[in-house]
């Protein structure tokens, strides 16, 4: 059997945690490094010490040894751990994919990735029919539509407390409308899907996205609506939300778990 492929997580939250617990099974993949802030260290050591007893937990990702990053920490993190990877050459899957909102991020991990001579995978995560859609650009896109509708919980600590009080809603109501851009921007934690639909798609700034924090609702909803020389699409996807934290689906772990598996795979799919 040829070596393990050395892993680098970044971020043991929610998704880390439970990308730990199934790639436990995985002899192919090893966890050599937990990358986490100084205030994370300690509950990153006692996962660390249950589901990946050979990880050390680090503040950065080891310039030595790491044949792979993961990324499942925040928007900071691309800039902080993703960039200095892929310069060193070291291939990158990243979760966080609404930070390309930011002015020139997108540019500068290309830029990072071709000086690295390696690559940077955006994941799917939470959504669904990113292949159908990226294939669809090739022909030429007219319309990309995102609605993304989450139970009022899953709004706490975003904009969506401006003017209203989350926890009494009694109906369902929109708390943001505009490009996908502006919705990555604000709300970093839970429109990440928008900005991968937008980049699969008709780009950042010509996908409209409407947010909903609906009390009738305990799943994470997403729909996308796409129309070009394709034909048309409408997705639905109603994804649990992971105990951990309401505001990620737990399809996100098995999508970057899959981008995982995927790379030491024989056969990818
Ligand atoms: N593409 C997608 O469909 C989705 C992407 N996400 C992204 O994944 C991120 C993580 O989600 P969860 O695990 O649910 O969040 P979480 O809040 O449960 O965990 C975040 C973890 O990252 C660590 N962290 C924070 N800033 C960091 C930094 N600069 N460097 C290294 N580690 C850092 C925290 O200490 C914690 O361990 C979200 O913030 C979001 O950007 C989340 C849901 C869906
Ligand atoms: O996990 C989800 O349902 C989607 C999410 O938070 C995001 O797009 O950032």
């Amino acid at each position: 059997m040829s070596n393990p492929t050395r892993i680098a997580l970044i971020g043991c939250g929610a998704i880390g945690s439970a990308m730990l617990e199934l790639l436990q099974a995985d002899a192919a993949l090893e966890i050599q490094a937990i990358v986490v802030p100084a205030d994370a260290f300690a509950a990153a050591q006692a996962t660390a010490e249950r589901l990946a007893p050979g990880a050390q937990v680090v503040s950065c990702v080891p310039p030595g040894g790491i044949d792979l990053v993961v990324e499942a920490a925040g928007h900071a993190a691309i800039e902080a751990h993703v960039l200095p990877a892929l310069q060193r050459g070291t291939p990158c899957v990243v979760a966080s994919v609404g930070a390309l909102s930011a002015p020139g991020l997108a540019e500068k991990l290309e830029a990072a990735a071709l000086a690295g001579g390696t690559q940077v995978q955006l994941i799917a995560g939470a959504i669904g029919a990113i292949d159908a859609l990226a294939a669809a650009r090739v022909g030429g896109l007219d319309e990309v539509r995102y609605i993304g509708r989450k139970p009022p919980q899953a709004w706490k600590g975003t904009p969506a407390e401006q003017g209203r009080d989350l926890a009494s809603l009694a109906r369902e109501t929109v708390i943001f409308e505009g490009s996908a851009r502006e919705a990555a921007t604000l709300y970093p934690k839970n429109a990440n899907v928008a900005a991968t639909v937008s980049l699969a798609g008709l780009g950042l700034d010509r996908t409209l996205v409407r947010l909903i924090a609906d009390p009738a609702v305990a799943d994470n909803v997403h729909v996308v609506e796409a129309r070009g020389a394709f034909g048309s699409f409408e997705l639905t996807m109603r994804n649990k939300p992971l105990a951990a934290n309401p505001k990620t689906s737990a399809l996100t772990v098995y999508s970057a778990v899959r981008a995982l598996r995927n790379r030491v795979a024989a056969l990818a799919i």
